[in-house]
């Protein structure tokens, strides 16, 4: 499913009415009614407060205000606006509602009492002031009826239609109040403001409802951001043969770990085992493996120069030995500590072969020099928002406000697939495209998540022989793991165990689709 800006919306818009020949109040039609429907089913009998502005997001509004009306809702009408001011669609939705003898009451000074009066007996209030048309921070008058909805928010549900009033679409900026709602009902396809924050705290859940525009209008206006699904990833979940042996699946190498953080190599090389890895190395400073052991039977041990607790400087001297196995894809990064340096990171870049994926303190080390992976392809680069902003000497907060112009300018500018991870992760690839995942929980955000993760993305590379493939797979199981895991109690160590429900959830699916 694409993701879009304002303006490419617009152009999804403009294509569906001028090539399509689908007229424009059809698709306001259809948008209301979707409305309509999804409050229907999930309100029955609710006494209804629409607010509708005088933009086509009222428009959409008085459209399910009448569908509401006549299929035996009570319906309160209100516009925020002017008659003078509507949109061509939005007069004729406005112009049917009242010839369907439904009073709109307009919000003046002198309605105001009437309309807080109105706004506190409803059981379900709708928001359709603004939509993706808003510019800057909204004005006195909208931003006072958003904080009246948001005064009500315990008492009544609210639902958004297309985006909550006040979030800017294209980067979830709220510039001072926005709708804070229970349900979002959206059309064709989700937009960027849905999944960045802080707006996105704001939609409640979402739904995307189809209005008739082909879903090849996206690819046909070059749109590359996707919002990955179920039914998308379900059919990328490598199939397991019975008749398969270890090497079917691929071996990994982690190169990871030091005294202070013994923990994360062991995590990383979980997180491959329990995603279907074949075969997991892990190259350890050696005084560390007696520990690592017990937490990692199933992995093969590889004990490295140390020195004091982490790799010496010398131990990537290892990687001569000519009698070691083919690694189908290496991990570098995971609890190595302060101690190693970029010489060292250096000859482990140039010295392995196949995908490598550089993590955590490995990410820190390349922050010197962005040149050292420059010969190396494929590289895999998981940040979170603040090794990211380490790396491009900017700060968290510049980051996070520009999460999707981050990922994909990095991805494209040093041709490196880049998972910027937080909530609603985005896989960014070289080649300019990116993914969001909306998948994850609270429960992920904890101390080695982010080592598991490695191990994922690893495994599933080699497990579908492709690195996005394996990106998308990764990064989406272990936000579904994270949504099955108990927020409080789980931790990064009982990831494992739902990655397995995650993964036989989706094969499931898979299967459905294939019966039906
Ligand atoms: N394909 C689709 O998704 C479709 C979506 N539809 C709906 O259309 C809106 C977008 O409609 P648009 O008319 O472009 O814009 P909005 O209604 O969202 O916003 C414009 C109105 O908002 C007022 N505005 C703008 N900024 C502010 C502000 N800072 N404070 C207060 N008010 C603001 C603006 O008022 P002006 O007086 O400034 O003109 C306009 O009234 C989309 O969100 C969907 O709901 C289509 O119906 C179907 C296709
Ligand atoms: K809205």
């Amino acid at each position: 499913m694409y993701l879009v800006n304002a303006r490419q919306m617009r152009e999804m818009d403009r294509f569906a009415i001028e090539k399509i020949g689908i007229p424009s109040i059809v698709l306001m039609e259809t948008a209301g009614q979707a409305v309509a429907q999804e409050v229907e089913q999930r309100y029955p009998q609710a006494r209804l407060v629409v607010i509708a502005g005088h933009g086509n997001n009222g428009g959409d509004a008085f459209v399910l205000s009448r569908h509401l009306q006549n299929r035996g809702f009570a319906v309160n009408t209100w516009l925020v606006g002017s008659e003078e001011k509507m949109t061509a669609d939005t007069a004729i939705a406005y112009r049917a509602l009242v010839q369907s003898r439904v009073h709109v009451q307009k919000l003046t000074p002198k309605s105001w009492n009437l309309f807080c009066r109105e706004l506190s007996g409803a059981d379900v209030i709708i928001d359709g002031l603004v939509g993706t048309g808003i510019k800057g921070s909204l004005r006195e008058e909208a931003a006072r009826v958003v904080m009246e909805i948001n005064k009500r928010k315990d008492r009544a549900a609210i639902v958004s239609v297309d985006i909550p009033s006040g979030i800017n679409a294209d980067n979830g900026v709220i510039s001072s109040v926005a709708v804070s709602a229970d349900l979002t009902v959206t059309f064709a396809c989700p937009r960027w403001g849905h999944f960045l924050f802080p707006g996105a705290g704001h939609c409640g859940r979402l739904i995307v409802r189809d209005i008739g525009i082909p879903a090849w209008v996206g690819e046909e206006l070059g749109i590359k951001a996707r919002l990955l699904q179920d039914e998308f990833i379900s059919t990328l979940i490598p199939k397991r043969a019975r008749h398969s042996h270890k090497g079917s699946y691929g071996h990994v190498l982690v190169i990871a770990g030091s005294q202070s953080y013994v923990g994360a190599p062991a995590l990383t090389a979980l997180g491959a085992i329990r995603s279907g890895a074949g075969m997991v190395t892990l190259a350890l400073p050696e005084s560390i493996q007696s520990m690592v052991v017990g937490l990692t039977p199933e992995a093969v041990y590889w004990p490295w120069a140390d020195k004091a607790g982490s790799f010496a400087p010398h131990s990537w001297e290892a990687l001569r030995a000519t009698n070691q196995p083919r690694y189908d894809c290496v991990v570098v990064g995971p609890g190595l500590g302060h101690e190693v340096d970029i010489d060292w990171l250096k000859q482990v870049i140039d010295r392995t072969s196949g995908p490598l994926l550089l993590d955590a303190d490995a990410l820190n080390l390349l922050g010197q020099d962005l040149t050292l992976t420059e010969n190396r392809m494929p590289v895999i680069l998981t940040p979170h928002p603040g090794e990211i902003a380490r790396i491009m000497k900017m700060t968290v907060q510049e980051v996070e406000e520009n999460r999707q112009q981050i990922a994909v300018k990095f991805a494209r500018q040093h041709r490196v697939y880049l998972v910027l991870k937080g909530t609603y992760s985005i896989i960014a690839t070289p080649q300019g495209t990116c993914f969001v995942s909306p998948r994850g929980s609270s429960s992920l955000a904890k101390g080695g998540s982010g080592d598991v993760l490695s191990g994922m993305i690893a495994s599933f590379i080699n497990q579908t022989g492709d690195v996005l493939a394996g990106l998308q797979c990764a990064v989406y199981v272990h936000g579904m793991a994270g949504e099955l895991m108990d927020e409080y109690s789980g931790g990064a160590s009982d990831l494992g165990l739902w990655i397995g429900q995650a993964l036989q959830a989706l094969a499931q699916k898979d299967r459905d689709n294939h019966t039906l």
